[in-house]
């Protein structure tokens, strides 16, 4: 228990924000290069660095991979300094690296921190996720209805017609049928092209970001950290993996899931109050990206505890080195 108050210090959280905008620093460089991997790469070493520094004794259940395929913040590396409450980090050093190669908003770094064996090991498949923001009882959308029908539950929660109802969606050809159906319904889609934690995140504020409900699948890891995000900042998350291939079944079973059907709510995967933190690359709805004029260098964050459900936005000007 004594850890467990040690992970709730909220110096320990700002030391988690510090992480991130280290991240966002590293990457900035190189937003609008065309170079993914440079400016992935970039971001995973500076996000290293830092966590490095926290005194925690860390594990990283969502990270870059497994160990063969990341040589850095990989799934179960050791991170912190080894003194401190025992922690599991769930972490997208550049969330949307074709986002920032490109200069297309609401790309992120982000990074969660819960009690040791509280986040779900989730494996590198798809999850497909479905999201609401904080103002509906539970159950006003699941799963188990159609697009439509979630498109028409939703509207008549709100008191408003389909047609005033946004859905967030991945543009992806998986999605087509999924987007046909909701058209149908006369309710307006938001096409994003990556970045799907930022996709999510924008339920909880439906007043700043027109966004109403999130759904498609996406990157399963992914899925953890928007549960992470939506448990700070309030609202309904809904995932279920999906697997291509046995390969994939294997991957899971190897991260000790043995149903390959069950729906996890937010609370199951992100079992205990956790910390979050993201920091803007590139401006979107709900951050503001790296800013840089001569000699300085600003960034954005928002930081949010779950225990307390403060959201705390931090901008930091930095010297540019
Ligand atoms: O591009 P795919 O295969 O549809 O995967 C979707 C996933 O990729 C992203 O758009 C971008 O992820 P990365 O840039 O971190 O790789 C995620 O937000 C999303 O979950
Ligand atoms: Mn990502």
């Amino acid at each position: 228990m004594a850890d467990q108050a040690q992970f709730q210090d909220r110096m320990l959280s700002l030391g988690l924000a510090r992480v991130s905008e280290a991240a966002a620093l590293a990457s900035a460089r190189l937003i609008g290069r065309g170079d993914e991997k440079a400016a992935d790469q970039a971001a995973v070493n500076a996000m290293r660095d830092q966590l490095n520094l926290l005194e925690i004794k860390g594990v990283v259940v969502i990270g870059e991979g497994e160990r063969d395929e990341a040589p850095m913040l990989y799934i179960g590396e050791e991170v912190g300094t080894g003194h401190g409450p025992e922690v599991d980090i769930a972490l997208d050093p550049l969330e949307g690296t074709t986002l920032t190669a490109k200069d297309m908003p609401n790309a992120l770094t982000v990074i969660a921190m819960a009690p040791r064996g509280t986040l779900l090991h989730a494996p590198d498949v798809y999850m497909e996720k479905l999201a609401i923001g904080p103002a509906y009882k539970p159950g006003t959308v699941t799963m188990n209805m159609t697009p439509s029908e979630r498109v028409s539950a939703l509207a008549a929660a709100k008191g408003v017609s389909t047609g005033d109802i946004t859905v967030c969606v991945l543009e992806r050809p998986r999605h087509e049928d999924m987007i046909r159906e909701i058209r149908s319904t006369g309710a307006s889609i938001r096409l994003i092209t990556d970045g799907d934690v930022a996709g999510v995140m924008h339920c909880a504020e439906p007043e700043v970001t027109g966004i109403d409900m999130y759904m498609g699948s996406g990157g399963a890891p992914e899925g953890v950290l928007a549960a992470a995000a939506l448990k700070c900042m309030g609202g309904q998350f809904f995932g279920r993996l999906v697997f291509r291939n046995e390969d994939e079944k294997a991957r899971a079973r190897n991260a000790g899931i043995t149903n390959f059907d069950r729906v996890y709510t937010r609370d199951d995967l992100v079992r205990a109050d956790v910390i979050f933190a993201a920091t803007g690359v590139t401006s979107g709805s709900l951050l503001t990206g790296i800013r840089r004029e001569p000699g300085w260098v600003t960034t954005e964050t928002i930081l949010m505890r779950s225990k307390t459900g403060s959201v705390r936005r931090m901008t930091y000007r930095s010297p540019l080195r």
